[in-house]
């Protein structure tokens, strides 16, 4: 059989990224409860899932070992490509901001600042945009613990309900972007597999609207 392959985020995006395919008829039963297996067919959609880090999620579906895919704008943003955006799916919504350990008017922003972050190109591209030249520190988590001890100036990350940056006594400087969970397609795939894909693009497209 050839399968429609769906590549989802392990992680936060999850549950909610199952709820939306079972909408659509997609079965994630077995998904949603098994542990450690990584690849599921359902044989009545025609559909694979695979799981995987939510950060890989635009790696698999641009080398089109996933024909779909559903992530965070960040981690698409990050890694570029060439990837069809179809759908903004309106969950996972945060914000990419700049913060560190003074406010808007204190935090602005020296020379050669030093900024941690989980998204180098992303940080890059906005400080260039600045014409501002920094140094970029990749980290790959507690990306708050930079200003902390030293290690950065400033740090370019997410920001949801803003505890994580309280606790940890910064403050957000600038918004970089927007962000919430999307739809990507491989580009390939949406010509060759043109009716399955937009089959489903369209069914998670009319729950999303549904919603909003
Ligand atoms: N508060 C939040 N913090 C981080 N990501 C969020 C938040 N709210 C929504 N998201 C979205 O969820 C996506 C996945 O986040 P998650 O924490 O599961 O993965 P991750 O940060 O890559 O973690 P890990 O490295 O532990 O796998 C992010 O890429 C982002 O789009
Ligand atoms: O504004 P808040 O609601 O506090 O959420 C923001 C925090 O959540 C994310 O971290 P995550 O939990 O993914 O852990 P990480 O440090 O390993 O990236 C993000 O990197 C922030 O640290």
């Amino acid at each position: 059989m050839s399968y429609i392959t769906i590549a989802l985020a392990k992680g936060r995006l999850a549950d909610l990224s199952m709820d939306l395919l079972e909408h659509c008829g997609i079965d994630c039963s077995e998904a949603r409860s098994s542990s450690r297996k990584l690849i599921f067919d359902d044989d009545n959609t025609g559909v694979r899932l695979i799981l995987v880090k939510p950060v890989d999620v635009p790696t698999y579906v641009d080398h089109g070992a996933a024909d779909i895919g559903i992530a965070g704008s960040d981690t698409i943003m990050e890694y570029g490509g060439s990837l069809y955006e179809m759908l903004d799916l309106g969950f996972g919504r945060c914000r990419m901001v700049v913060a560190g350990p003074d406010d808007k008017n204190g935090g602005i922003i020296k020379a050669n600042m030093r900024v941690a972050t989980k998204y180098p190109n992303i940080a890059a591209d906005y400080f260039r945009r600045r014409g501002q030249t920094v140094d970029i520190i990749k980290l790959n988590g507690s990306v708050e613990l930079g200003p902390l001890v030293g290690l950065s100036d400033v740090i370019v990350d997410l920001v949801e309900t803003g505890s994580t940056l309280k606790e940890n006594g910064l403050h957000v400087i600038d918004e970089v972007c927007q962000v919430s969970a999307r739809l990507i397609v491989n580009r390939a795939s949406l010509k060759t597999k043109h009716q399955a894909i937009m089959n489903i693009v369209e069914a998670v497209k009319a729950f999303v609207q549904k919603g909003e």
